[in-house]
């Protein structure tokens, strides 16, 4: 585990208007690895991470990266992290090819010249096994071929943190199965938080599941955290598919 990289949230809350996402959220994350944050629909996962990316700002509390403050900061916060949105949150009708909205990312931040920049742009679409059509236009990708683009471009931002918003979400089993491959790679270097309303897909490969409703509800190792009272937290009563899911992962 690497022993210096570290996440922390002090009593954060955030709201719109009067409608409450985060009441004073403590949690302290750390080390290279998976962190998964599971919660149902409209849970406010998605605020979640924007109030960690600086997006949004907090009514009160604090974000923390190595103990420096990131709070409402996204260019700090960029110095650490890389986002994912979800795929159903962006319009991806860009007039450019995959391979250049990744160098493009890479201009921006000063980090290539035009001629390593190829090379560094094919290495990151080979981790995410996007070479067959980066050359098209994204506009004439499909859902999970722009999703490979976009965590190629997030990768290639080499943040310490990635955060990948509902990265499975409109995408194939055979598709789900790369973001995996991929996950277990990537983890190995950098602490990766992730959110699903699925509390199956990565409960084998997370070193941390946060249960997330309107709130941090339960965290720790999914042997802990895999019970029913923890998950109803979260989801509620009498939701069978997450009883089913518990025989599916003891
Ligand atoms: N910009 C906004 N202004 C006002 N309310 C918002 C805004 N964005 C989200 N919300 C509300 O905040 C709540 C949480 O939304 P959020 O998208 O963070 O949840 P989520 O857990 O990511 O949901 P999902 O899994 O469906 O993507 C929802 O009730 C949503 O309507």
């Amino acid at each position: 585990m690497h022993e210096t990289l570290s996440l922390e949230i002090r009593d954060l809350t955030f709201s719109y208007n009067s409608e409450q996402i985060l009441e004073n959220e403590n949690i302290r994350l750390e080390g290279f690895g998976l962190f998964t944050v599971l919660g149902p629909n409209g849970a406010g996962k998605t605020t979640f991470f924007k109030v960690i990316l600086g997006l949004l700002k907090p009514l009160s509390g604090r974000v923390l990266v190595n103990g420096e403050e990131i709070t409402g900061n996204p260019s700090k916060a960029g110095r650490y992290m890389a986002y994912v949105p979800q795929l159903s949150n962006i319009d991806y009708n860009y007039p450019m090819t995959g391979r250049e909205f990744i160098e493009a990312g890479l201009r921006a931040r000063g980090t290539c010249k035009k001629r390593d920049c190829k090379m560094i742009v094919d290495d990151y679409l080979a981790l995410v096994g996007a070479q067959e059509f980066a050359d098209k236009r994204m506009s004439s990708l499909s859902g999970g071929q722009v999703q490979r683009i976009l965590v190629a471009r997030a990768l290639s931002m080499e943040t310490p943190i990635l955060l990948l918003d509902e990265p499975f979400s409109g995408i194939d089993p055979r598709g789900k199965d790369d973001i995996l491959s991929f996950i277990r790679k990537v983890k190995q270097n950098k602490m990766i938080l992730l959110t699903t309303h699925d509390p199956v897909l990565t409960v084998n490969l997370s070193e941390k599941i946060i249960v997330f409703n309107r709130g941090v509800k339960a965290a720790g190792p999914p042997a802990e955290i895999f019970r029913l009272d923890l998950l109803r937290k979260a989801y509620g009563e009498n939701v069978l598919y997450i009883e089913k899911c518990l025989h599916i992962i003891h």
